[in-house]
């Protein structure tokens, strides 16, 4: 069974999209696979490392997976004081970093396997050390081996206000791509 992303052309969810990140005419509407990003995860050696969700990765973000609704991938994280910038506040690098994460994942919930080709964000509130942010991501539309995705991120709450927000193309690769990294 597949379901289609309805949140994509939701008019509630304006995305920060420039024309590089902006679905072509003619792009194919996102069905994700049955089972989601979890059969192109199965194959993938060495993710436990992963900087945004390894349970490995002492320092990384930890981001932690969640469910997706109706097509959207909802994931969180807390800033910790070594994901700082400015004092007491997150680095806009690390809310990229949980955004790549959380784009990704809607783009492997295509049932492929994706990197990121071009990430786009909007920093449009201070993230303060210490909260937990809630990230949700979502595909607009398919082109080839182009996933086209965005996302923000929310403090204070899954519907807190949207504190950073992010555009994405993907690229499918083949599994091979990752062999010298995860072996
Ligand atoms: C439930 C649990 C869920 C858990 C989920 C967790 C998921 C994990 C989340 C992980 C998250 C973290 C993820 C990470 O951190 S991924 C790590 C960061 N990204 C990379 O390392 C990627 C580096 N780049 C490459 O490897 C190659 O350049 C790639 C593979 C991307 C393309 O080289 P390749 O030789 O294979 O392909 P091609 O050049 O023939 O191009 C093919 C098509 O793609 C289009 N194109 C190419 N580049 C770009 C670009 N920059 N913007 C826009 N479009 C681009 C191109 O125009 C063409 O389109 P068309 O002409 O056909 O129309």
């Amino acid at each position: 069974m597949t379901s289609s992303p309805s949140a994509a052309s939701s008019p509630g969810r304006p995305g920060p999209a420039s024309p590089r990140t902006t679905p072509p005419p003619g792009a194919a509407t996102p069905e994700l696979a049955e089972g989601g990003a979890v059969v192109a995860l199965a194959s993938l050696a060495g993710f436990e490392g992963c900087f945004g969700c390894g349970t490995d990765a002492e320092n990384g973000l930890r981001i932690r997976h969640g469910g997706v609704v109706d097509g959207v991938m909802t994931c969180e994280f807390t800033v910790r004081k070594e994901h700082q910038g400015a004092p007491g506040f997150c680095h806009g690098g690390v809310l990229a970093t949980a955004m790549d994460e959380a784009l990704g994942g809607a783009a492997w919930l295509l049932g492929n396997r994706y990197v990121t080709g071009r990430l786009e964000t909007d920093y449009l509130a201070p993230v303060p050390v210490g909260a937990d942010v809630h990230l949700r991501a979502w595909c607009t539309g398919v082109d080839g081996r182009k996933a086209f995705v965005e996302g923000e991120a929310r403090t204070g709450g899954p519907d807190g206000p949207v504190a950073v927000r992010a555009a994405g193309v993907f690229i499918e690769v083949p599994q091979e791509h990752f062999v010298p990294q995860g072996s």
